[in-house]
């Protein structure tokens, strides 16, 4: 596979989970709402590269979640205890970097916005 046809495929796996998944949806729209909140604050460059870090670290985090969630599905349609396990791990993974990315973010954002009200 040559680097463009890489780059197609990886694309289209980011459009596909955009599109199919209600917590990437839910992902996105947060993204988009810190990123404009970061703008109107005038974030720091480093405020930048941690928030950009959470961002990226979160929605890649969801489609590696969705990915497993598809696989056990494909390897196991019916009701199995370790196929459950196996998702119900993978589901606390991203709790686990969703509750780091929320303590991240009132370190980041509660300052600036208490600042702003004087
Ligand atoms: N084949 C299975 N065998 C046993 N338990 C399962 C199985 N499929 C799902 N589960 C249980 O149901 C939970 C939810 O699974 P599901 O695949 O519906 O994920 P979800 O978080 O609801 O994602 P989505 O809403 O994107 O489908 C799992 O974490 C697991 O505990």
């Amino acid at each position: 596979m040559n680097e463009l046809r890489s780059f197609q495929v990886a694309f289209r796996g980011i459009l596909t989970a955009s599109r199919d998944e209600k917590h990437m949806k839910f992902h996105l729209v947060a993204a988009v709402l810190t990123t404009g909140a970061a703008l109107w604050l005038e974030f720091s460059a480093v405020e930048w590269i941690v928030l950009i870090l959470v961002i990226s670290g979160m929605l890649a985090l969801e489609m590696i979640n969705t990915a497993i969630e598809k696989l056990v599905d494909l390897v196991e349609p019916e009701w199995n205890e370790l196929a459950g396990k196996i998702k119900d791990i993978a589901a606390g993974a991203c709790l686990v970097y969703a509750c780091g990315a929320a303590v991240i973010g009132c370190i980041l954002y509660i300052p600036k916005l208490l600042a702003w009200l004087g």
